[in-house]
């Protein structure tokens, strides 16, 4: 899978956003090692607080099924340019992607914006970090 069927399965895991409070709908697609596409979309919630962003759907959803080794992520949505994932997603991202992982941030109007997990959270603080503290 290239990086350009990728960003089209984002938007196929975008058609299924639940963004009634928004209006705002979001799209992931994460591709495992392994060759299988894990889509995401945010899901939003009364308490809006509660609200799970389309990366950490597809993150979660992936892990959940016992796969925890990525090659790449796309993001796309209705935005001016390309969508800016949050400080939340860009933390749970760092835990689950290598650094040089790269990371595809499109729109709809096609504008592309490749860049990598490290750059996207430079600087993140690690499982390393936790695993390998001393007392
Ligand atoms: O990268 C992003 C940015 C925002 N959102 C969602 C959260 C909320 O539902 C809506 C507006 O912030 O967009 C995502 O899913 N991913
Ligand atoms: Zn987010």
């Amino acid at each position: 899978m290239n990086p350009t069927q990728l960003m089209e399965e984002a938007k196929k895991g975008r058609s299924f956003a639940y963004v009634p409070y928004s209006k705002f709908p979001v799209g992931a697609a994460l591709l495992s090692k392994d060759g299988e596409v894990f889509h995401g979309c945010n899901i939003e919630n009364s308490g809006y607080s509660l609200t799970n962003c389309a990366e950490r759907t597809a993150i979660f959803k992936a892990v959940s099924q016992g796969t925890k080794q990525f090659t790449a992520l796309a993001v796309v949505a209705d935005t001016e340019g390309p969508v800016a994932p949050c400080g939340a997603c860009r933390q749970v991202i760092s835990e689950f992607c290598a650094p040089d992982m790269p990371v595809y941030l499109t729109n709809l109007k096609g504008d592309v914006q490749e860049t990598t997990v490290a750059e996207l959270l430079p600087g993140a603080f690690t499982p390393e970090d936790v695993l390998h503290a001393t007392e």
